[in-house]
């Protein structure tokens, strides 16, 4: 490799910038450059490394990202669909790869993400560890086996400051057992029941969303069937396996060609 690959993270002070700014340390095929956060934020101005109570680190928080985008080979991006929507134009115009961890998009935003794809390469997992993006390949293969005599749910837990549901682990799951039958996830997704909802419709995806404490991500797909149940679970308990995933997706963006990328692309795992 010619020179190390140059990474700038959005979002530095989030429970995930955190997390992003010690992986990209540990990675000897990349150093920092530089990072964001949201304009007013009590970061700004002041050096990285101060800001998160240790020695300084020569990298400035900023609140322009063109700037972080100037002088990046790989942005990852963690923060808000919002900012992450803004941060894809800045990424296309820079012709930068964009890592995009942030979940809790609606459908028009993510269509809205698309024309930066024609001149950026853009990684986009609601989930970025190894394990969840396995587990998507074994649901869709259970649920493909499985036919609608099995119910499927999607359970899921996380801590007390998460503001979307369900999680974007979740969707993704729901995806791949909705892939696994053949069918639309839009059709049969049933995001959340109160009240006199009726019997179960025969073929629905359920998922329920339960956040409290300190839970990192936790995530149950159950297929439920008359006398027996399959339960697909992953959890996790350290943030650093999303981080990793991330470090590894800037990396691995490279030199491709500009696009719409998952993990499963960067982890080798399409078949
Ligand atoms: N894909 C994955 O593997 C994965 C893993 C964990 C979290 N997430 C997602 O990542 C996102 C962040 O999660 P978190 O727990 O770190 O949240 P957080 O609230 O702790 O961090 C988000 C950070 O982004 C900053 N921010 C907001 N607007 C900004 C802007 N315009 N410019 C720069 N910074 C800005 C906030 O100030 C905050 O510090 C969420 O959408 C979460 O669901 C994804
Ligand atoms: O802490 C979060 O927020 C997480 N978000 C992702 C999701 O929405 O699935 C991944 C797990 C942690």
């Amino acid at each position: 490799m010619q020179g190390k690959v140059r990474i700038g993270v959005m979002g530095a002070a989030g429970r995930m910038g955190q997390m992003l700014i010690r992986a990209v340390g540990e990675a000897e095929a990349a150093t920092l450059t530089g990072v964001t956060e949201r304009p007013g934020h009590a970061w700004i101005g002041r050096d990285l490394g101060e800001a998160m109570g240790g020695p300084a680190r020569g990298v400035t928080v900023s609140d322009d990202p063109l700037e972080v985008f100037a002088g990046a080979d790989a942005v990852i991006d963690f923060t808000t669909p919002q900012a992450t929507l803004a941060n894809a134009a800045l990424a296309a115009q820079a012709r930068c790869v964009h890592v995009i961890g942030t979940t809790g998009f609606t459908d028009k935003e993510i269509a809205a993400l698309e024309p930066a794809q024609r001149h950026s390469v853009q990684v986009r997992a609601g989930n970025m560890s190894l394990g969840v993006n396995l587990l998507t390949l074994l649901t869709r293969k259970v649920a493909q086996a499985l036919g609608e005599d099995f119910d499927i749910e999607i359970v899921e837990m996380h801590h007390r400051h998460k503001v979307d549901a369900p999680s974007g682990t979740a969707l993704m799951l729901g995806e791949a057992a909705a892939a696994g039958r053949g069918v639309a996830f839009a059709d049969v997704a049933d995001r959340g029941r109160d009240g006199q909802t009726g019997a179960r419709r025969r073929g629905d995806i359920g998922l329920a969303a339960l956040r409290g404490g300190d839970v990192v991500g936790e995530h149950d797909v159950i297929f439920a069937a008359d006398g027996e149940r399959i339960v697909l679970r992953h959890l996790a308990t350290d943030r650093m396996i999303f981080a990793r995933g991330a470090v590894r997706a800037a990396l691995w963006g490279q030199g491709r060609k500009p696009g719409a990328y998952d993990m499963i692309d960067v982890l080798g795992m399409r078949d």
